[in-house]
């Protein structure tokens, strides 16, 4: 295999600031498209994700620039969308496909999403059935649950809906079709997901109701343009807060990532398996709130992670298996089969890797079962085109003994444009 190798290092020292919050980029771009008046966006994040979206915009007519991490949107309102004269395609992306099936419902034209392989195999029937019962014509491969697919919006009505699963992008697809729909629409969850759409939806004016995991949206409400700063996306610090704990020497600081509680479950797991990790600074801007972390090394013991907690850390599994493989003890992760269908199956992917690096992991049918041990030989292993799972091979490269050789590590530009060149700043 030809892949980037990552050599071990022993210490890190300095400042990173990690790139913009993907779910809140794409929201800001979506939610300033589908708004009167000008909105202006900073912080954005670049990788491909949120590119998607702001590609899926253009061709639905929305006027928007961009210069570096600024964006500017010149919003007419989502009634003035116009039909595509071409399929849009959401690329990787998952949550530009879902959130924008949940615009399009209540657009009076025919329009055809579509995305790359990995997309293409992931569920949409989640989205896609409770759009049919709000009134959205829906064609797709398997019934509506696999891309490309076909939507025919136009009159929504509002309905109240109980999800299975905890999913963000399933529950803001749901209340950004409501908002366009006749009546109230309600979305009640298992567990609270993340609630960055129902945040940014007031920010836009709109009035959401929620109470934990019920929320509701009433049809007509209109969106007006605003300022909206990003944070730094604590999925991607959530790479630098375990490099942090386990390399041997140094501190490392994040400056001004976002910290809203639906999103807080690594720092919460990390701390409670033994790390080093401090709030600095805090503040509240644009509804979310930040601050800066600060990371020295510590010894990690393992630890259980299920149940409420899951839905917290979703994204962070992959680099807190990583973790839990160099920490003393065993750890249980359960109640995470959604893991299945991200970009990958990524308990299996994760499993397959951290084993071929000398882990001893066990794959369960909803999580893994990893026993830690006090280092990992290295190797070589693939990202599959996943990028959570190439930054977590970069990392493990970082904390073996030999290196990694991680194959198609480009896939972290999907949410982290140059991970290694940034991460090279700081070791030491
Ligand atoms: O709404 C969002 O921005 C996201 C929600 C989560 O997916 P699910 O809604 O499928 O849980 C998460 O895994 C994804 O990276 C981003
Ligand atoms: C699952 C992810 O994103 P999406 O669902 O938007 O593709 C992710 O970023 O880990």
């Amino acid at each position: 295999m030809g892949g980037v190798f990552v050599k071990p290092i022993t210490g890190v020292k300095g400042e990173i600031q990690v790139p913009g919050d993907k779910s809140i980029s794409h929201r800001a771009a979506l939610l300033g498209g589908m708004a009167f008046g000008e909105t202006h966006v900073t912080n954005f994040l670049l990788g491909q994700d949120c590119l998607s979206t702001l590609g899926c915009l253009r061709e639905l007519g929305v006027a928007w620039e961009r210069q570096g991490t600024e964006v500017w949107l010149h919003g007419k309102g989502m009634d003035n969308w116009q039909e595509p004269a071409n399929v849009l395609d959401a690329g990787n992306s998952g949550t530009t496909f879902r959130l924008m099936l949940g615009v399009l419902a209540g657009s009076p034209f025919s329009v055809t999403l579509t995305g790359d392989d990995s997309l293409r195999s992931r569920p949409m029937r989640r989205v896609t059935d409770p759009l049919k019962q709000m009134g959205a014509r829906i064609l797709g491969r398997r019934e509506g649950n696999l891309a490309p697919i076909t939507m025919q919006g136009g009159q929504l009505l509002g309905q109240s809906f109980q999800t299975e699963v905890a999913s963000a992008q399933v529950k803001s697809a749901l209340l950004l079709a409501g908002l366009r729909a006749k009546g109230e629409t309600s979305v009640q969850e298992p567990t609270l997901s993340r609630d960055h759409t129902e945040r940014m939806l007031r920010g836009f004016g709109v009035e959401v109701q929620s109470d934990n995991t019920i929320v509701k949206v009433k049809g007509g409400g209109k969106l007006t343009g605003q300022n909206v700063s990003v944070p730094g996306d604590i999925s991607s610090a959530a790479f630098f807060l375990v490099l942090g704990s386990l390399v041997r020497q140094g501190e490392m600081i994040l400056p001004e990532v976002g910290i809203n509680p639906t999103r807080t479950g690594i720092i919460d797991v990390l701390q409670a398996m033994g790390a080093d990790i401090e709030y600095l600074e805090s503040s509240e801007i644009c509804g979310e709130p930040r601050a800066a972390l600060r990371v020295r090394p510590s010894q990690l013991r393992g630890i259980e992670i299920s149940g409420d907690l899951i839905p917290r850390l979703i994204d962070e599994i992959p680099i807190l298996a990583l973790a839990a493989s160099l920490a003393e003890g065993e750890t249980v992760i359960r109640d995470a089969a959604e893991l299945r269908i991200k970009e990958t199956d990524r308990i299996k992917r994760v499993a397959e890797g951290l084993k071929a690096l000398g882990a001893t992991i066990e794959e369960l049918p909803d999580g893994m079962r990893i026993k830690g041990r006090p280092e990992l030989h290295g190797g070589e292993v693939s990202s599959f085109g996943d990028h959570r799972l190439a930054m977590t091979w970069a990392v493990a490269g970082m904390l073996s003994q030999e290196g990694v050789s991680v194959e198609n590590m480009a896939a972290a530009n999907v949410s982290f444009p140059n991970f290694l060149e940034i991460v090279e700043k700081v070791v030491l």
